[in-house]
């Protein structure tokens, strides 16, 4: 199974990602042109790359955001799907790529915030004002906020990283058992509640 975190800015995607570290789960690491963050290590958070290198880098795909490339390479995704589960956190048009590509085996998980907590958490990670700005401004003119609709289950961070994490778990069982998880209709509360 190929699991894909998808969802906006600051939504927990990495912090899910982690998660799933700790499990055991192999992740699938991008290459990008971005700069690392304080504290993002060269290998392990991305294969931070220059522009060359990326384009000569055989990818599965490869979307632009906020001015910098995002991918996932082909040798990645040999050698570890070979060893088990994997899973990969990409933006929408990545994750669409990999459902055409291998079908079943991918699941798409989006994470839903509010933007008021997206720009909490953003602050909070330290990002610089410019940095926010940009992807709060993505993260409105791309309809964000209305990408569930891609995905195979959508898990609500709105509290404690317990409760998200208790989301993952719930779906992992379920696509392991190959039943049908309930649909986001059931576990996803009013907008109204997400937004406030
Ligand atoms: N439920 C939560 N409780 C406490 N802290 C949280 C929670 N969810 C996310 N965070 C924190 O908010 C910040 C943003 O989360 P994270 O980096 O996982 O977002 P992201 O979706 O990967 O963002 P980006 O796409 O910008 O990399 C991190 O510092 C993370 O630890
Ligand atoms: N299509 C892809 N999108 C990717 C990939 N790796 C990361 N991403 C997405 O890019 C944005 C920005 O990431 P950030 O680390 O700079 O905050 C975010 O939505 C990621 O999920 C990839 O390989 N392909």
């Amino acid at each position: 199974m190929i699991y894909i975190v998808m969802g906006p800015s600051g939504s927990g995607k990495t912090l899910v990602g982690e998660y799933l570290k700790e499990k055991g789960m192999n992740e699938l690491v991008s290459h990008t042109t971005r700069l690392p963050r304080p504290g993002e290590v060269q290998g392990v958070s991305y294969h931070f790359v220059d522009e060359g290198t990326f384009q000569q880098t055989k990818k599965v795909e490869a979307s632009a955001y906020g001015g910098n490339w995002y991918g996932v390479s082909e040798k990645e995704v040999e050698e570890k799907t070979k060893l088990g589960d994997v899973f990969a956190v990409i933006e929408i048009h990545g994750a669409l790529a990999f459902k055409k590509m291998y079908g079943e085996k991918v699941k798409i998980f989006y994470i839903a915030s509010g933007p008021r907590d997206l720009r909490r958490r953003m602050t909070h990670r330290g990002d610089p004002k410019e940095s926010i700005r940009k992807r709060m401004l993505i993260y409105r003119k791309n309809g964000e906020a209305f990408q569930d609709r891609h995905a195979d289950a959508v898990l609500v961070n709105k509290s404690s990283k317990k409760q998200l994490f208790c989301q993952v778990e719930y779906y992992l069982a379920a696509t392991k058992n190959r039943k049908k998880p309930k649909t986001d209709r059931t576990v996803y509360p009013s907008r109204r509640k997400l937004f406030s």
